[in-house]
């Protein structure tokens, strides 16, 4: 065989015969492997003759292809063995390799590249997103995943990342700005601090998170806790640890405080979330309808008792119940409460039936319970069974770092509600309401943000928009009739809505509309 027009071919190239024997070697193969050399022995010229292919190719009539063999000099070739017939007769292999040791250093070095890449990545306490131009996620690290509460085996690539953090691409801050977004963490809604920035030649770009903690916003929606302060965040902290455990818990605070968010709140992050959450008020049911509703009754226990009916307990079967105000309980309720609470048993109004509870049991009170048990009118056995953990939820007027959160919380909700345009409170406002000492906590806060939502005429609230008890209220008969007439007004004559507005109750304003011949 003529081998010549090889001769001066890029690619090395061996002939070898059946007896494994060098025939022809081009020069590239001879600059390669400078032993190998015609009428020698093949063996050992390169890493794959450790387990040599000829007798597989011979038999298959077919060559094969390796990516990355080694010569003996430590060089990388792509190598080929392709098998040689002559009038149908197997005689030998034509072996046809190539040096692409640079191709494997830059393979190894990318390798090398991924894996700090990757060390880096997941090292650090920042959510990082590597998007495309687009918009879609192409990289991400497994922060972001925790962060943005999404399982361990889902993969975020190719999502867009309005549906991680809520914001399309262009409502992202300008390049290079931090912005604060909320987002949806394991903890709930939570602030986070946000940076976009684009990558090099175009690519794409990055966006890193991380959660601010300055400001805690736990929960979801109307369920939002939101707290600078470092006292109720300890409070929350405390909360979050005990959820996960079926301790009783027992919140203490003032009225409006948001004890009843953090009862929720404790729901949501425990096991039995999925379960129901069960709000009972002792204080607002009469003593004699409070045991049916809690613990239900058989038809006929009492005058009116038509059918069984389950109570409160049984609806929260499986999840929480929550005995609001448990400081008015009755005391000969409150035996029958420790028994639930001791054995998990209770028994219906009218039946003999012992029936187990599972539930878990929050309770809460703004009375001083401690006060309560000295006068003998609340279980001390009781009081410290409800509060395996206590949490003491600060007033208002102790955490007014909050008040402009909330303000502004508020305000967000209510202008979505009532479809107004408001931008915030002027200068002046906001002094009024940091000096104001809000008896009625947080729910008076929100009812006077309400409030003067409704009744702004601008688009920043002011000083007279704001409706707070201890403002001195001139009662003159004008000045009467024309703020019932302005309110009416507003609100298009809704009789119901005005007296929302004007804080008072629908029959009242019926009344004073007489009054004043409005
Ligand atoms: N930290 C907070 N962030 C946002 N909203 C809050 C916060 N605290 C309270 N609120 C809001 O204030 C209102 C009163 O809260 P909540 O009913 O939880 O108070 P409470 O202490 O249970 O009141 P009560 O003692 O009268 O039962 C609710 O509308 C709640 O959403």
């Amino acid at each position: 065989m003529d081998f010549n027009i090889l001769e001066h071919l890029f690619d090395a190239v061996l002939v070898i015969d059946k007896d494994r024997r060098v025939i022809y070697a081009n020069s590239s193969a001879k600059g390669l492997i400078g032993d190998a050399k015609e009428g020698e022995s093949c063996k050992g010229l390169f890493s794959i003759c450790s387990h040599c292919p000829m007798s597989y190719v011979e038999e298959e009539r077919e060559g094969l292809q390796v990516y990355d063999a080694r010569i003996r000099n430590g060089k990388h070739v792509c190598w080929s063995m392709t098998p040689l017939f002559e009038k149908g007769d197997f005689v030998g292999v034509i072996e046809v390799f190539r040096d692409v040791s640079n191709v494997v250093s830059c393979i190894l070095e990318a390798e090398r590249q991924k894996a700090y890449k990757e060390a880096i990545f997941n090292s650090i306490v920042e959510a990082i997103l590597v998007l495309d131009t687009q918009g879609y996620v192409v990289e991400h690290n497994q922060i972001a995943k925790r962060m943005l509460c999404r399982e361990e085996e889902e993969n975020l690539t190719g999502k867009y990342i309005k549906e991680l953090v809520n914001l399309d691409l262009e409502e992202l801050p300008p390049e290079g700005e931090r912005a604060d977004v909320y987002i949806n963490t394991p903890c709930g809604k939570q602030k986070a601090s946000v940076l976009l920035s684009p990558m090099q030649s175009g690519f794409g770009y990055i966006v890193s998170l991380y959660v601010v903690n300055e400001v805690a916003v736990c929960g979801f929606g109307e369920e939002m806790i939101i707290t600078k302060s470092s006292a109720f965040q300890k409070v929350i902290d405390l909360a979050r640890a005990c959820a996960e455990h079926d301790v009783n818990v027992l919140i203490e605070g003032e009225t409006g405080t948001g004890k009843s968010l953090l009862a929720k709140y404790i729901h949501n992050l425990s096991p039995r979330r999925a379960g129901p959450f069960v709000k009972i008020n002792c204080a607002a049911i009469p003593d004699h309808l409070l045991e049916a509703e809690l613990f239900g009754y058989m038809r006929g226990a009492f005058t009116g008792a038509v059918r069984d009916k389950p109570g409160k307990v049984e609806l929260a079967e499986g999840g929480t119940l929550f005995l609001d105000e448990i400081g008015d309980m009755p005391l000969h309720l409150q035996a029958k409460i420790l028994h639930l609470v001791q054995e998990k048993e209770f028994e219906r109004l009218g039946d003999t039936k012992v029936r187990r509870a599972n539930v878990r049991i929050i309770s809460s009170t703004n009375k001083n319970l401690r006060e309560l048990i000295k006068k003998g009118l609340f279980r001390e056995d009781l009081y410290y069974r409800l509060g395996v953990v206590k949490l003491q939820v600060p007033p208002l007027r102790e955490r007014k770092e909050d008040i402009p959160l909330l303000i502004n919380h508020f305000l967000e909700k209510y202008s979505k509600a009532y479809s107004r345009k408001i931008k915030g409170v002027s200068s002046e406002a906001m002094k009024l309401l940091l000096s104001y000492h809000f008896p009625g906590n947080v729910r008076e806060l929100e009812n006077v943000i309400e409030r003067a939502i409704i009744t702004c005429k601008g688009s920043v609230i002011n000083v007279e928009d704001l409706q707070l008890e201890f403002q001195e209220q001139v009662p003159q008969k004008e000045e009467d009739r024309e703020k019932i007439r302005q309110v009416l007004e507003q609100t298009g004559w809704n009789k119901s809505l005005a007296a929302k507005v004007l804080g008072m109750h629908r029959t009242t304003l019926w009344r004073k509309m007489k009054e004043l011949g409005l």
